[in-house]
């Protein structure tokens, strides 16, 4: 898929930071604090310095068979072949243009883009891009100027999951555990573990641990 992307007059390549870590490590949570913690938060959007945005609006498109699998939970969305790479790297070669891009909005109770919404980043002195697989692909990876990679540990992680699953994403607790067994867990060691050595900076537990960043800047 092209991304949909329009060359601003004032040209502006953004310092990008990734942020990678297993799922509900509290990668949101670190980018939205980071967003708060530099007072960009109650600003017009375009006009934000510092804007995130998340791998998961990248994922790609399921044809019928794999949308019946995904409302059985038995989908494989921890996989590196759940994500549109191309759609990814274009997008971010695009901001990194200093393009004013829109990007997809990821419906977790659909297991698909939404139709109607799109979110737009606007040119920004820093883009900072979070998911699970964020450090996976060497040339996404290659775009970044700075890595996080947040160490939150499983079980902790696993009791963040099943709340927000249940309440935010549609699921059940036996759909979100097998999910978690069958999928998230050995995707987790498999390909998302192996990327925390390509981190700048290795943030403990999450959201608590931030200052280890703004200290760095
Ligand atoms: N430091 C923290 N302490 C307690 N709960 C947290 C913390 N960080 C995140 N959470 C909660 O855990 C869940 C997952 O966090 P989130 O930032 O969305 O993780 P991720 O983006 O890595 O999936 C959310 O419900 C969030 O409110
Ligand atoms: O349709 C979907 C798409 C993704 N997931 C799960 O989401 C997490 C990644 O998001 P985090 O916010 O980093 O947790 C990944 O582990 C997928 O299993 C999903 O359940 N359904």
């Amino acid at each position: 898929m092209n991304s949909s992307c329009l060359v601003d007059n004032e040209t502006k390549s953004p310092f990008l930071i990734g942020v990678a870590g297993g799922t509900a490590c509290g990668k949101s949570t670190v980018c939205k604090n980071i967003i708060e913690k530099l007072g960009q938060t109650n600003l017009d959007e375009t006009r934000r310095q510092v804007v995130s945005i998340s791998q998961d609006s990248f994922y790609r498109e399921l044809n019928a068979v794999e949308k019946i699998k995904a409302s059985k939970g038995q989908f494989n969305f921890d996989h590196p072949d759940a994500f549109d790479e191309v759609f990814m790297y274009q997008t971010l070669t695009d901001i990194q243009a200093g393009k004013t891009c829109s990007i997809p909005v990821y419906n977790y109770k659909t297991n698909s883009r939404s139709k109607k919404d799109t979110i737009v980043i606007y040119p920004a002195d820093v883009v900072i891009v979070e998911g699970i697989l964020a450090f996976y692909f060497p040339a996404i990876r290659d775009l970044f100027h700075m890595k996080l990679f947040v160490d939150t540990d499983s079980d902790t992680r696993l009791a963040r999951r099943v709340p927000r699953d249940i309440n935010e994403r549609g699921r059940d607790l036996e759909q979100v555990l097998n999910q978690y067994m069958n999928f998230v867990k050995p995707a987790f060691e498999e390909f998302c573990l192996p990327t925390k050595k390509f981190a700048d900076i290795i943030i403990p537990r999450g959201a608590e641990n931030i200052g280890m960043f703004l200290f760095s800047l």
